[in-house]
């Protein structure tokens, strides 16, 4: 039998948009939508105000009110992993406290960037938000954006505590991945954070995901979890191929989450632009994401098929 805490919480997880107006001011009913959108898609939660959500480029009002939006919407349908990441350790404090009131289910957070930080300056950052809820809380590792490498030694410090139960996975070294859910133990949880290889993470120990572009074909992750579960590893691999293809063409536009806005778009659920310094995709690329979009429902009829 699998232990509690891996049964509780394993899955697919949007890592959610954040949804602006017009005029780029955080728009709740927009964030409400999307996740609405979400609800009967097959995931098990979102990860609100990481990477694709740009919590990092907003301020803490703002982060407060995409939360708030979110839980009004879904509290109670989907589990919610809210980051809290910030540059200032109050910051993550003040959030972590405030996503215990809304009912969140899970703090996250990756570590303070632009100042270069000893691993000693990490773990106060961390351990400060840690003790100022009861929530659990789930590492995110982002090497390549944050600059911080995570160490074993730092990491089983930080995973003998009760209230640490996960870590987001997003450096690419699958290995490393498993060298977490080693010393991290049976049920301690290990989450895949590269989409493009969400199969390998799942093959070497990720007990699930939370990935950008799930937003746009989360019925597809879905399903490719499904096949990993079965045990159906070839049907996993078309799959995952053929998400690649998706993803490698998502890269080629001004920027990821622009592209991936402006395709929800297409399907009716508005989001607005990503936020500068994020560029946002030009007309000329509208035609050849309009074709995308079909690509991914068409694939992702196909798919609710078999
Ligand atoms: C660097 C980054 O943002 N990684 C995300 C999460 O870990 C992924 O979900 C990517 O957005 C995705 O794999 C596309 O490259
Ligand atoms: C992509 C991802 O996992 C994040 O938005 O944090």
């Amino acid at each position: 039998m699998k232990p509690e805490m891996i049964t509780k919480f394993e899955g697919i997880y949007v890592a959610m948009y954040s949804a602006y107006d017009e005029a780029g001011h955080v728009d709740s009913d927009r964030v409400k939508k999307l996740a609405r959108s979400y609800v009967s898609t097959g995931i098990k939660g979102l990860y609100v105000g990481g990477s694709s959500g740009e919590g990092m480029l907003q301020n803490v009002q703002e982060r407060k009110q995409v939360l708030e939006a979110v839980m009004e919407e879904i509290k109670g349908e989907l589990t919610v992993i809210v980051h809290v990441g910030a540059n200032a350790t109050q910051e993550s404090v003040e959030l972590s406290r405030h996503a215990e009131q809304c009912g969140a289910d899970v703090i996250s957070a990756v570590p303070a960037i632009y100042y270069r930080l000893s691993e000693a300056a990490v773990e106060q950052h961390w351990q400060q938000m840690i003790d100022s809820t009861n929530l659990p809380f789930i590492i995110y590792n982002i090497p390549q954006t944050t600059g911080f490498n995570l160490s074993i030694g730092l990491f089983k410090k930080m995973a003998s505590q009760e209230k640490v139960i996960g870590v987001k996975m997003s450096g690419e070294s699958t290995f490393e991945l498993q060298q977490f859910k080693a010393v991290g133990g049976e049920d301690f949880l290990v989450f895949n954070g590269p989409d493009e290889q969400f199969l390998a993470g799942r093959i070497m120990g990720a007990d699930g995901g939370i990935g950008g572009t799930y937003g746009i074909m989360p019925e597809l992750f879905c399903k490719l979890n499904e096949y990993y579960g079965q045990g159906q590893l070839d049907e996993a691999r078309k799959l995952q191929y053929e998400i690649n293809e998706v993803i490698k063409k998502l890269l080629g536009y001004p920027s990821l989450y622009g592209a991936c806005k402006y395709i929800l778009g297409i399907k009716g659920i508005k989001t607005g632009n990503p936020r500068a310094p994020l560029l946002p995709v030009t007309d000329g690329d509208h035609a050849s994401l309009a074709e995308l979009s079909k690509e991914i429902e068409a694939l992702t009829a196909q798919y609710s098929k078999s």
